[in-house]
């Protein structure tokens, strides 16, 4: 089953083999005031984060808590503008679009959120939730429109006739996240960016509504940003993979290869901090908590901002920023001193979080001490 083409499909086949969405340098800070409102730090919470998605794509973000991928979101929707960067979308630098200009990219491109009883008003019928963006952006008659609301609905698995007039609050978690993506492809996006987007769902229907994001990948041709912190989620659904610490791209790859063998210190610290089963044996490995809480914000550290918990960091870490080096095709990490040989035994040479490198490290091994935090 499809969406019917009711409004001119987004995608330009000439742009296919260029990316949908480009983010350059991208910076967000908040001021943070004190009492009597005196300015008492900044907040850097994206600090130049650059990366290409291209169509019919899922880019995972990840990242511990705090490390920035709402506010990423956030920048890139430009529901909040960013402090500086540029966020290229079909063709156009959003951030230097005017109010009026933004509204159109907006059908475009939508924002699907955690909790979806947040984003539907609950005194609106499920039709007129739906209805509304086609009010908002397109001159389809009435008519037209209602017909529509019956295909969305269909399309995303809830029977027209026993939903269009039920309320919000009727629905369970997961029909309301339903309508909610069926409120978000109406104007046929080209892009959705996902934030949590099934993170307050039981396991069973988190399943059932990303494999409706999955559906609708293909059958859209949508392409998505999908943010969580449940790596086991970003896993299932991501072609790439984006690993985000305190506001900074850490690294960014295929889903496949970071998970089974990333490159960063601090995306294996993250992977070995949850049950994941191992890509090597199978097995699911213990669970070892990332050492250290992460620093603030307010006041990251120098240079490579995951030095101080980091088992591999030498004098350079805190001195040079490492850059966001490609180190294979595709495969993009900022380190000094990255983990080196993705086919390595897990086993043998993977180095502890909270301890020394291990043998492939060489460089690592010597210097490595335990963080000090
Ligand atoms: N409006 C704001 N004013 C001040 N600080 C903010 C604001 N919004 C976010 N922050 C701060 O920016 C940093 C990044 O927050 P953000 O919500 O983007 O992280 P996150 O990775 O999405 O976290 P989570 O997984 O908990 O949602 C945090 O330190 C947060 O406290």
């Amino acid at each position: 089953m499809t969406v019917t083409d009711s409004i001119p499909a987004t995608q330009d086949p000439a742009r296919e083999s260029a990316p949908l969405l480009s983010v350059r340098n991208l910076v967000q800070e908040y001021e943070v005031r004190g009492p009597g409102g005196v300015k008492a730090g900044v907040v850097h919470a994206v600090s130049d984060v650059s990366f290409d998605l291209m169509p019919g794509e899922t880019l995972g973000i990840v990242g511990e808590t705090g490390s920035g991928k709402s506010t990423l979101a956030r920048a890139i929707i430009q529901v909040e503008r960013p402090k500086s960067g540029e966020v290229h979308f079909q063709g156009q630098d959003l951030v230097q679009l005017k109010k009026r200009e933004l509204k159109k990219t907006r059908a475009h491109m939508q924002m699907v959120y955690q909790d979806p009883f947040g984003s539907l008003n609950p005194r609106w019928r499920i039709e007129d939730v739906v209805e509304e963006p086609m009010r908002g952006h397109t001159s389809m008659g009435r008519e037209e429109r209602s017909t529509r609301i019956d295909e969305l609905l269909d399309v995303v698995g809830l029977d027209p006739r026993a939903y269009r007039q039920r309320r919000p609050l009727e629905l369970s978690g997961g029909q309301a996240q339903r309508v909610a993506i069926a409120r978000a492809i109406a104007l046929n996006p080209a892009l959705i960016i996902c934030d949590e987007a099934v993170s307050s769902l039981d396991v069973l229907i988190q399943a059932q509504v990303l494999n409706l994001f999955e559906k609708l990948r293909v059958e859209l041709g949508l392409s998505y940003v999908f943010i969580a912190h449940d790596l086991a989620t970003v896993k299932q659904i991501s072609d790439r993979v984006a690993v985000m610490h305190l506001g900074q791209l850490a690294e960014t790859g295929p889903a496949e290869e970071i998970y089974r063998a990333p490159r960063h210190p601090y995306t294996r610290a993250l992977l070995d901090s949850v049950p994941l089963l191992d890509a090597n044996t199978g097995v699911a490995r213990r669970p070892v908590p990332l050492q250290g809480e992460p620093p603030s914000p307010l006041d990251p550290p120098t240079a490579c901002r995951f030095h101080t918990r980091c088992p591999r960091a030498q004098a350079v870490c805190a001195e040079v920023k490492p850059p966001l080096e490609e180190v294979a095709p595709g495969y993009r990490v900022s380190c000094h001193f990255p983990l080196d040989d993705p086919d390595r035994p897990a086993a043998v040479d993977r180095p502890s979080v909270n301890g020394k490198a291990g043998k492939q490290g060489a460089a690592a091994t010597d210097s490595a001490a335990a963080p000090a935090d």
